[in-house]
């Protein structure tokens, strides 16, 4: 094969992978079965193998790249990564709307599941994933983008040539969490006490092999700094993300009233264990970023969005005993 088809080959295998990589781990719905997709990775490693000069950092090839670091570097938001006011019970999120209903009218609400994990920041340019940093304070995170680029749920490329940061959780699901946990206890290997603190203690490996081994996961749920950015609503900049090919939460919903939000909280509170990953409560959000804005920040939180947590687990299981006796 010369350079010229090689170029094309190389081209047309990459944009298959990440077509059967998409539907595999953002949709969870693959159109080929596993080994159509190694058979065509291995055709790929092998091409770039020998025209290594087309080797780019978004093929599918260069998932688990780069060398163990010995340390990481520090990473500043533009954009603050800002955390959110609690709520912890309806009585808390009457007030919350009370609050809300005395700066703006005609409002509606966005509830997302609260995954309980840790909060990422994914930077892209022209549409190439660049950059993956934590949380840390808000203000400055660490830069992990190589352990970032193990999770399948991330793409290395995105659907438009944007420059564009996205913020998400990511997580352990309960089933890694649990294998891993076995594993760890067959190798006498101290335990991770949650899901939340095993994506976090894989995130922070110095070596992207081993992160590559933990079978995380992201949900995307917001947007820092955006050139093009001029969506008037949340929930329209979630379908956008989508759009772009990340990975968003299904069960998100938007609702006309507090009451309604109450209501969806409520069912969470028991439906929870039935999901494959951890939420620690739901996230509540006034989904116009017009009123977003009139509504502003505190010290310390946005005005137009509160986390509502959830009762810890022994309340519910207690309350479930109490239940059971009467
Ligand atoms: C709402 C927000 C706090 C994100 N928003 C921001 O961080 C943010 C940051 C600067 C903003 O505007 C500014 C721009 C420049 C300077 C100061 C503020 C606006 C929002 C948040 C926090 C945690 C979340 C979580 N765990 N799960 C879900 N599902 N959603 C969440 N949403």
């Amino acid at each position: 094969m010369n350079r010229e088809e090689a170029t094309k080959k190389i081209e047309s295998l990459r944009d298959e992978l990440r077509q059967y990589n998409y539907e595999y781990h953002v949709l969870d719905r693959p159109s080929v079965p596993d080994h159509v997709y190694d058979q065509k990775l291995h055709e790929l490693i092998a091409l770039e193998e020998q025209f290594p000069e087309f080797v780019t950092e978004d093929s599918p090839t260069q998932r688990v790249g780069g060398q163990p670091l010995d340390k990481f570097e520090k990473v500043n938001h533009e954009v603050p990564m800002l955390s959110l006011g609690n709520a912890f019970g309806e009585d808390d999120l009457r007030d919350f709307d009370r609050r809300v209903r005395e700066r703006v009218s005609d409002y509606r609400y966005v509830c997302e599941l609260k995954i309980d994990g840790l909060a990422i920041s994914l930077r892209y340019e022209d549409g190439r994933f660049v950059r993956g940093a934590t949380r840390g304070d808000g203000r400055t995170g660490e830069d992990i983008t190589n352990n970032l680029r193990t999770i399948r749920s991330i793409p290395l490329k995105i659907n438009e040539e944007e420059t564009i940061e996205v913020r998400g959780e990511a997580f352990m699901p309960k089933k890694s969490f649990l294998a891993l946990n076995e594993a760890r206890e067959q190798n006498g290997e101290e335990l991770f006490a949650n899901p939340r603190n095993a994506a976090a203690g894989s995130l922070r490996q110095l070596d992207p092999k081993i992160a590559a081994k933990r079978n995380l996961d992201i949900f995307v749920y917001s947007v820092g700094q955006w050139e093009a950015g001029s969506i008037s609503s949340h929930s329209e900049r979630l379908a956008y993300l989508k759009k772009l090919g990340f990975k968003t939460n299904p069960e998100t919903r938007t609702f006309d009233s507090i009451e309604d939000v109450i209501q969806y909280t409520e069912e969470w509170t028991v439906k929870r264990s039935e999901l494959e990953y951890e939420i620690d409560g739901i996230v509540i959000k006034v989904d116009s970023v017009d009123q977003q804005e009139e509504l502003g920040f505190t010290a310390k939180n946005p005005r137009w969005a509160i986390a509502y947590k959830f009762p810890a687990e022994e309340a519910i299981t207690t309350l479930h005993d109490i239940e059971l006796s009467v």
